[in-house]
């Protein structure tokens, strides 16, 4: 078994109840309140902030230059499509103020600090890891999309080929590193991915009071 497919064997209890969330449920349904949304979207405002650096972390810290260009490719698209998603959400939602970091989000943003900070592109690729990899898994779900742009487009941001080779990549990168590094290496990539699993159901508990 690949390393990645032991850390995810690894967390499946916790990495399932995050992918069958509620809030996941309801996205599909095409449910999720208002306040729900606006909630866990002010906050992931917050979150996206510190991936973007964190990506540029991952592209500073790459030792192969297909990994550093992808990487590279996938940090415009955040700052671009993505951003703009999260402009004419906030905006239909009425949010204009960044939200006060709740405790799952300040779990976030220290954990990408702390593996920004000590640039090692282990500890980095783990976090990326789990944030796209559990994203893909919750949303490549055969059903209809919601007819909500709100709802859909989040879907569809999260699924398809293009996002699904981005995580590839990450794992295929992962895997690498991995069996480069020696067993402290390994233990620590494994802690930052087990953490980085408990603060994405932690986020999505979050968002509702
Ligand atoms: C808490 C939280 N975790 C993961 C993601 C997923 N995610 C973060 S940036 C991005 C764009 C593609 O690189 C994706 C999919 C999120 N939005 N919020």
């Amino acid at each position: 078994m690949s390393f990645s497919d032991e850390l995810r064997t690894r967390t499946a209890t916790t990495w399932e109840a995050a992918t069958g969330h509620r809030f996941v449920e309801q996205l599909w349904a095409g449910t999720v309140d208002d306040a729900v949304m606006g909630r866990y979207l002010a906050q992931d405002a917050l979150f996206l902030d510190r991936f973007v650096a964190l990506l540029g972390e991952a592209v500073a810290a790459a030792d192969r230059t297909d990994a550093r260009m992808a990487i590279a490719r996938q940090l415009g698209m955040v700052a671009g499509e993505e951003n703009d998603y999260f402009a004419r959400a906030l905006g239909r939602l009425g949010i204009v103020e960044p939200a006060t970091p709740l405790p799952p989000t300040r779990g976030f943003l220290e954990l990408m600090d702390d593996a920004r900070r000590s640039g090692v592109y282990g500890n980095v690729l783990a976090v990326l890891l789990v944030a796209e990899w559990l994203y893909l898994d919750w949303a490549a779900r055969p059903e209809p999309s919601p007819r909500d742009w709100l709802h859909r487009e989040w879907i569809d941001l999260h699924r398809g080929s293009a996002f699904a080779a981005w995580v590839g990549l990450l794992r295929a990168e992962t895997d690498r590193v991995a069996a480069a590094t020696d067993d402290a290496g390994r233990e620590s990539m494994a802690g930052v991915f087990t953490r980085a699993v408990e603060l994405e159901l932690a986020f999505f508990d979050a968002a509702y009071p």
